[in-house]
């Protein structure tokens, strides 16, 4: 019988059968040339099928854009893929009135328990437009009920994440103000008033695991746990904070998709959450919700857990041949981080980390992405993330290409040290 899917279907696999010499993808919202969605190629290839390698193109490792999950996706094509009909919920609402999907928030409690990095039962979830929306709607939400005069102070551990002083400088309120590194504060001097800490773990850009630093009844505490999955990190235990943001983009890959959770124990910090994202976007589109409901149940459901084992297999053959490079360096050191017990896979394991943490130890070097820079190598700037320019933090999440080249040309500035 006719099937109105079909015409969707042969769009589809019409498009993915355009090749790109596995250096690139054409995507069905591509730019069209001669009636064909064009090759967009990964970085450094070029030409009409990418397959044009460009030799002086920068090894670009500034990003940390996962683009290394994209290969398992590709391969469970017929699994992942979703057909989203023109009706597709339409209302603002869901029938019970809500902004989220129950079923994705059940999904996400499953997720949370297979791969045992997070509490979930009694908590409240709160979807966002990644964690970076749903961060500021946590420190919105933990400063509301501060008095006019005492606004929060928000902290966080150097090396820190540069959006969470970007982003609370931007919206420049007067129930809070960024106030730079827990140190300043963690030793009972200036501890009146009311302190929000941003805790990362692991750490970006480092990998640490990392806890609380500041304790006491005025300090409350967001767990920014993008990185707590075992392609980055031994899973110790389930974390169990009061506040815990995730992100699909560390998670899946899906870093386009915008969509991020919050696991609250407060029912007031909850609602209040719930309120920012009602008045700032009216809540997660409908079609991310559905998209990310198959994606989560792939990532679960595949026997053996696939894509955890897919992606800690890639990132771990990265910091082996990284290592291998930098252990020959004295110019250069990288982060060595302890091998734990992980409650996943039940082993030891060594941390696999999303970034390389890079310090240029000669004296002079003191601008080190310079020094990266003068071999078409460019990563982020440590003074980004309140450390100093001895430091660059190098992304080794992006795509195979990406990482390649970057080995690549580390490799021949280790090898030219002694020229
Ligand atoms: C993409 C990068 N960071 C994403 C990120 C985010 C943002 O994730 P989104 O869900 O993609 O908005 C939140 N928290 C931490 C600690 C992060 O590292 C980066 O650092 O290059």
């Amino acid at each position: 019988e006719p099937s109105w899917t079909r015409t969707a279907a042969a769009e589809a696999e019409s498009v993915a059968s355009i090749s790109c010499s596995g250096h690139g993808r054409a995507f069905l919202d591509g730019s069209i040339l001669d009636g064909e969605p064009v090759c967009e190629c990964n970085p450094c290839y070029g030409g009409p099928h990418c397959s044009v390698f460009l030799p002086e193109c920068v090894a670009d490792a500034d990003s940390g854009d996962p683009m290394f999950l994209e290969p398992f996706w590709v391969k469970h094509a017929a699994r992942s893929t979703i057909v989203v009909p023109g009706w597709h919920r339409m209302s603002y609402e869901f029938n019970d009135g809500s902004l989220v999907s129950k079923e994705l928030d059940a999904q996400i409690r499953r997720l949370h328990a297979a791969v045992g990095n997070a509490v979930t039962d009694g908590r409240f979830i709160v979807f966002g437009g990644g964690a970076t929306q749903l961060l500021h709607a946590a420190v919105h939400a933990l400063s509301a009920t501060n008095h006019p005069l005492s606004p929060s102070r928000v902290v966080a551990s150097t090396p820190y994440y540069p959006v969470y002083r970007e982003q609370t400088e931007f919206f420049n309120s007067q129930d809070y103000k960024f106030e730079g590194d827990t140190s300043l504060y963690n030793n009972g001097r200036f501890s009146q008033g009311n302190f929000v800490e941003l805790v990362t773990s692991p750490n970006n850009p480092d990998g640490k695991l990392k806890k609380a630093v500041l304790q006491g009844p005025s300090v409350k505490t967001i767990h920014d746990l993008a990185y707590y999955w075992p392609h980055y990190t031994p899973v110790p235990a389930p974390a169990d904070e009061d506040l815990m943001i995730f992100t699909l983009s560390k998670l899946t890959g899906h870093g386009g998709s915008r969509f991020g959770w919050a696991i609250i124990k407060d029912e007031a910090v909850y609602q209040r959450m719930l309120t920012y994202m009602t008045l700032s976007t009216y809540g997660v589109p409908r079609e991310t919700q559905l998209r990310v409901l198959k994606l989560l149940k792939v990532a679960i459901e595949i026997e053996g857990k696939e894509m955890f084992n897919f992606g800690y297999q890639t990132m771990s053959n990265r910091w082996r041949k990284l290592s291998k490079t930098m252990s020959k360096s004295k110019r250069f050191s990288i982060q060595e981080l302890e091998p734990q017990r992980c409650s996943f896979s039940q082993k030891l394991r060594k941390p696999t980390p999303a970034f390389a943490w890079l310090k240029c130890e000669r004296e002079e070097d003191k601008d080190c992405n310079a020094v990266l820079n003068s071999n078409n190598i460019t990563g982020r700037d440590g003074s980004l993330f309140g450390a100093e320019s001895r430091y660059v933090r190098l992304s080794l999440v992006k795509s195979e290409d990406d990482f390649d080249l970057l080995l690549r040309r580390m490799g021949m500035l280790v090898s030219r040290e002694n020229d």
